[in-house]
């Protein structure tokens, strides 16, 4: 698709489930049980491993490096009371008994103490550098991949799967996921490591004591298991509502016209009051999560402390102990419980990132419903001056996934170059032959040909070239004008750009803009109007060049010059070529070699204009009525 970017739902003015101006029901709403109507998507069991995995396979040997940095840097930082404790244990009382003769170790106590607070300094800084090189290499590839992937998503999931998701999976949940690299690794690292080295030091200090101590890591160790299962649940629930919090911001903003039209601020202040104060309770539900376990592990340490010191007083009392290793066992101990606080702090960016990757797996699992051919075909060679290609639906029949069947089977064979104009109702299913033809869907049963080569079988980039459809709200993208038209064809100079720009009749406008082709679309878009957008999109279309055009004609009524300017340019656009355009003004079927009515699904009416409007079928009631309007 090559002229435009955003799925045709929205751009047909914004046609969206929640969009105010929808009667209920009427939208994408997807059935009940719909596993798209979830914040998480279904992925298969360990996806969120693999894709933490596979985000840092490529990056094994920096992530090994920082390790090692921090275990030097931790071993640096450790060494520092070692070395105290020697240097009051031994070299202090050695240097009062026997004088001069242990400066020298005292000297080295001390140039190694500042050694180890220098080297525990630069690790600090080389591991945050390493360790933030592996966390925005991480996030920049997390972030592209969930882009491209939800952009090479069909149609079909995009319909199901609301924009406000996509922005919090790759907001929010990439977030959590730098979290958790940022601090939660250090943090685990940390806790690792003191534990082992206290641990160490207690049982070197008294094997008893130490025994009793790791005997304390079994009831803790369930209390943090307990904490990790009740905090996944919450976290997954936060990442959700607050989710739902950047939907209902996005929805609205997108549909900021009807918003207004139909006065829905107050009632959607409501809404997003609602939904921002469920997220307010679930973030304080984590937060008390969080203060119950610390309690919990708190009053577990401060128990077997307790018990300890009990124990060790009684040992003491029967000359087992000495009261000194006792002492210092018991500041040992509190050492040892402090890093579980720190541990709560990792195990909440771990839940936290745990919980968004999870999301984001089921984001990456799914697969487009519009699949790219394994072994890809091209089409046949167009001889010089050929129009267009032949189009032939055979034995079609469509359903939207999440409704029963649109198109009941039917064959329709468009030969090369004709220009057909299909009509009918609101909902007689015009669009969606056209989205079949562009391959926004496949059909349900049968196939669409195109050359005798069916859509399955052709590369996208070669469907995109041979097919484009021009929706009704031509859309801009952020950029100028010229780089708006170059989308159909981004090789093309500026000089085929102004070409196609006249024959379309598109340059006088644009050269009266502020910075002609150079002027860009957003900053000064309320200065282009729905029909020079039109215009614009004709211009794509025309440097595109495509052997089949679909054109979903503006149902908004243009003034009179403008009017008569887009049904030239449409003349142009539409020249040379198979084109099918769902027409809803009657020079536009004027101008057609044959026109389709369509009613619930079905062509019911098929000739030529002159055919049809001699009949007395529903075109001719269709004409003569457009007749009556136009006089
Ligand atoms: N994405 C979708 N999911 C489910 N049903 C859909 C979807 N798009 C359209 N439909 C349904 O398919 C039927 C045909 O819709 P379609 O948009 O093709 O009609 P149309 O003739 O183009 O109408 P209009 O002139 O109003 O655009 C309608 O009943 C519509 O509700």
């Amino acid at each position: 698709m090559t002229t435009t970017a955003s799925h045709p739902e929205q751009e047909k003015s914004g046609k969206r489930a929640d969009d105010p101006e929808l009667p209920a029901g009427q939208g994408q709403k997807a059935g009940p049980g719909d596993p798209f109507d979830q914040d998480v998507l279904p992925a298969p069991k360990g996806a969120p491993r693999r894709l933490l995995a596979s985000l840092l396979g490529p990056r094994k040997a920096r992530v090994w490096l920082t390790a090692v940095l921090i275990l030097l840097q931790q071993a640096a930082v450790q060494a520092g009371p070692l070395l105290v404790a020697y240097a009051i244990d031994h070299a202090v009382p050695g240097f009062r008994r026997d004088g001069w003769s242990w400066t020298g170790p005292l000297a080295a106590v001390a140039a190694g103490y500042a050694v180890c607070a220098l080297a525990g300094g630069v690790l600090q800084l080389l591991f945050v550098r390493s360790a933030a090189r592996v966390n925005q290499d991480v996030l920049v590839d997390l972030r592209g991949r969930i882009f491209r992937h939800a952009q090479a998503l069909s149609v079909d999931f995009h319909d199901r799967y609301t924009s406000g998701r996509l922005i919090s999976r790759s907001t929010n949940d990439v977030e959590a996921l730098r979290e958790l690299l940022n601090e939660g690794l250090q943090e685990l690292i940390v806790v690792a490591l003191s534990t082992v080295y206290i641990a160490a030091m207690l049982l070197w200090l008294d094997l008893g004591l130490g025994g009793a101590a790791l005997l304390s890591f079994v009831p803790l160790f369930a209390w943090v298991r307990f904490f990790q299962r009740r905090s996944h649940r919450l976290y997954k629930k936060r990442s959700t509502a607050i989710a739902a919090v950047i939907v209902k911001f996005v929805e609205t903003m997108n549909g900021i016209r009807p918003v207004q039209a139909f006065r829905r601020e107050p009632a959607n202040d409501g809404d997003f009051h609602r939904l921002n104060r469920h997220h307010e309770r679930i973030n304080g539900d984590s937060i008390l999560e969080m203060a119950r376990y610390v309690v919990g592990s708190r009053l577990t340490a401060n128990f077997f402390v307790a018990a300890v010191v009990v124990w060790g007083a009684y040992r003491v009392a029967e000359g087992e102990l000495a009261l000194g290793v006792l002492a210092a066992a018991v500041l040992y101990l509190r050492r040892l419980y402090d890093p579980i606080d720190r541990l709560a702090m990792f195990l909440n960016s771990y839940q936290s990132a745990a919980a968004s990757l999870e999301k984001i797996s089921g984001l990456l699992a799914q697969a487009p419903s519009v699949p790219e051919p394994a072994e890809p075909k091209t089409l046949p060679e167009r001889a010089a001056g050929a129009p267009g290609r032949e189009v032939v639906f055979d034995g079609v029949s469509f359903g939207y996934r999440t409704g029963g069947e649109v198109l009941p089977r039917f064959d329709l064979t468009f030969p090369a170059g004709q220009t057909v104009a299909v009509v009918g109702a609101t909902g007689a299913g015009k669009s969606t032959l056209a989205k079949l033809l562009a391959r926004f869907y496949d059909p349900t049963v049968g196939e669409v040909r195109l050359d005798g080569v069916d859509l399955r079988e052709l590369a996208t980039a070669e469907l995109r070239r041979g097919v484009v459809m021009v929706t009704q709200e031509a859309f801009l993208f952020s950029g100028t004008v010229a780089e708006n038209i170059a989308i159909g064809r981004p090789d093309a100079g500026r000089e085929e750009i102004e070409q196609a720009a006249k024959a379309i009749g598109a340059h006088d406008f644009i050269t009266r803009l502020p910075e002609g082709y150079d002027t860009d679309v957003r900053k000064r878009g309320g200065r282009i109007s729905a029909g020079q957008r039109q215009l614009v999109a004709f211009a794509r279309a025309l440097l595109a060049d495509p052997a089949v055009l679909i054109l979903d004609e503006a149902t908004s009524s243009l003034d009179i010059p403008g009017e008569r300017a887009v049904q030239a340019a449409m003349h142009t656009v539409l020249r040379g070529r198979t084109a099918v355009v769902i027409a809803h003004r009657l020079s536009t079927v004027e101008i057609a070699d044959r026109v389709l009515v369509m009613a619930e699904g079905k062509v019911v009416e098929d000739g030529s204009p002159e055919e049809l409007i001699a009949g007395r079928g529903r075109f001719a009631e269709l004409h003569q009525a457009w007749r009556e309007s136009v006089v």
